[in-house]
């Protein structure tokens, strides 16, 4: 059996709910635990054996792919890593369905889908072994989630003996499921009959499907997988490893608390330590720092942070719970809590910089005009000055801040 991989990666537009931090690097290219989110897409593509091919579909200008595929070339030599560029935004099948001579070149049977937008274990072997027992074209990684958050997935209802699917209802109004899709499929390339049925199916019934969207994009969720499910074609393999959308720029902090988790286990290597002769900062859980990046003995570090490349962090300070882009700096004695501190930033000294731990899945920013609880971001080149506090706040690229900010957007 041969595999290929999807990745799909979106584009430019789609970033929205990621700013400010997708401003300067495009979502599935920022930095999660030492990486970019989809790199960890690679590394657990890279333990399929047969899986020679990966190709990002999107539709984000070639330019900006071209340094990841160049560290991706350099970090997993045995595949083959790809961009192909939609002209325009052709839905999550459309890319697929477009690009599908390129697919199949080669003769892959089988073809993992991963949206770019996620964290997980990426349980892919399992798939696999779960796929090739059942007489369906597709599996979906599917995952529990809480009753209030599963209308904003794909909810499914499976059978309880053999896992196939019966209902899927994309992002349904009112409750069906807590089981959900992640967004990680594995299809067999026969599939693609059913794509062209489901496009056939679009440009001529148009007005007549209610479920379908009036638009010329062909969409996974909406035009496929229902009739998979009416012809018993389609099947959900639960995961119980980790699993969490990165929607909004503060997903990235608890996304890098699961990949450093998973280090834990997988590569302690990846993890700092303390040294036993007790110099060098104090590491509390799990920590990336960067080779590069330069940390005073005296600092206390973690759990869950990661310190990019160059970045410089000065005697006394306190991290936990955050992400530290390249080149920021921290300086004496300051606190970063439940935050991502921008490329470039500078916090001064005796200053906090806190956020607040969210573990709903809402996107929303501001709720009757008021900016809810949710993690601390400072984009690229912010600067806050000496003893300033700045608690629950989303701070634009290039803001200086010489006073305490709370509960704001500071644009
Ligand atoms: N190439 C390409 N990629 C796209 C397009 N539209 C979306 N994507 C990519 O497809 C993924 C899904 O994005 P959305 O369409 O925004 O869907 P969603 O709200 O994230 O919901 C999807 O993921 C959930 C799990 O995270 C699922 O539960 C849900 O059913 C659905 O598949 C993302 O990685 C996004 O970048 C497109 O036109 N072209």
């Amino acid at each position: 059996m041969t595999y290929k991989a999807i990745i799909l990666v979106g584009g430019p537009s789609r970033g929205t709910r990621f700013r400010p931090l997708s401003l300067n690097v495009p979502k599935p290219l920022f930095p999660v635990a030492g990486h970019p989110i989809i790199w960890h897409h690679l590394e657990a593509l890279s333990k399929v054996k047969d899986l020679k091919e990966v190709m990002l579909i999107g539709f984000f200008e070639d330019s900006v792919m071209t340094r990841f595929l160049e560290d991706a070339a350099r970090d997993f030599p045995k595949m083959n890593v790809r961009y192909l560029r939609e002209y325009q935004a052709l839905g999550t099948a459309g890319g697929l369905y477009h690009f599908r001579d390129e697919i199949l070149r080669g003769d892959p049977q089988q073809l993992f889908v991963l949206n770019a937008d996620v964290a997980c274990s990426f349980p892919l072997n399992d798939m696999m072994q779960f796929h090739n027992k059942h007489r369906g074209l597709c599996t979906i990684l599917g995952t529990k989630v809480a009753r209030e958050n599963a209308n904003k997935f794909g909810c499914l209802v499976a059978k309880p003996d053999s896992n196939e699917v019966l209902h899927y209802v994309e992002k349904p109004e009112s409750f069906i499921s807590d089981l959900i899709s992640c967004g990680i499929y594995l299809f067999d390339c026969a599939v693609f009959n059913e794509m062209k049925k489901a496009m056939l199916n679009k440009t001529t019934n148009v007005d007549q499907d209610p479920y379908q969207a009036q638009d010329d994009k062909l969409r996974l969720e909406q035009d496929l997988f229902r009739p998979l499910a009416e012809s018993k074609k389609l099947y959900v393999y639960v995961t119980t490893g980790f699993w969490k959308q990165i929607k909004t720029a503060g997903s990235a902090v608890p996304a890098n608390a699961l990949y450093l988790e998973q280090y834990s286990k997988t590569s302690p290597d990846r993890l700092a330590k303390n040294n036993i002769d007790g110099k060098g900062p104090e590491i509390v859980g799990h920590v990336y720092i960067h080779p590069t990046a330069t940390v005073d003995p005296r600092s206390k570090i973690g759990p869950n942070v990661t310190i990019g490349p160059r970045a410089f962090i000065g005697k006394g300070v306190r991290i936990r719970d955050s992400i530290i882009l390249d080149n920021a700096e921290i300086k004496s004695n300051s606190c970063v809590l439940h935050s991502i501190i921008g490329w470039d930033s500078k916090v001064g000294n005796w200053a906090r910089v806190e956020g607040t731990p969210t573990e709903n899945y809402s996107t929303t920013i501001t709720e009757n005009g008021v900016k809810v609880q949710s993690i601390t971001i400072l984009a690229k080149e912010v600067i806050v000055k000496d003893e300033i506090i700045i608690r629950n706040c989303i701070v634009l690229p290039h803001k200086e801040l010489k006073n305490s900010f709370h509960n704001e957007i500071l644009m």
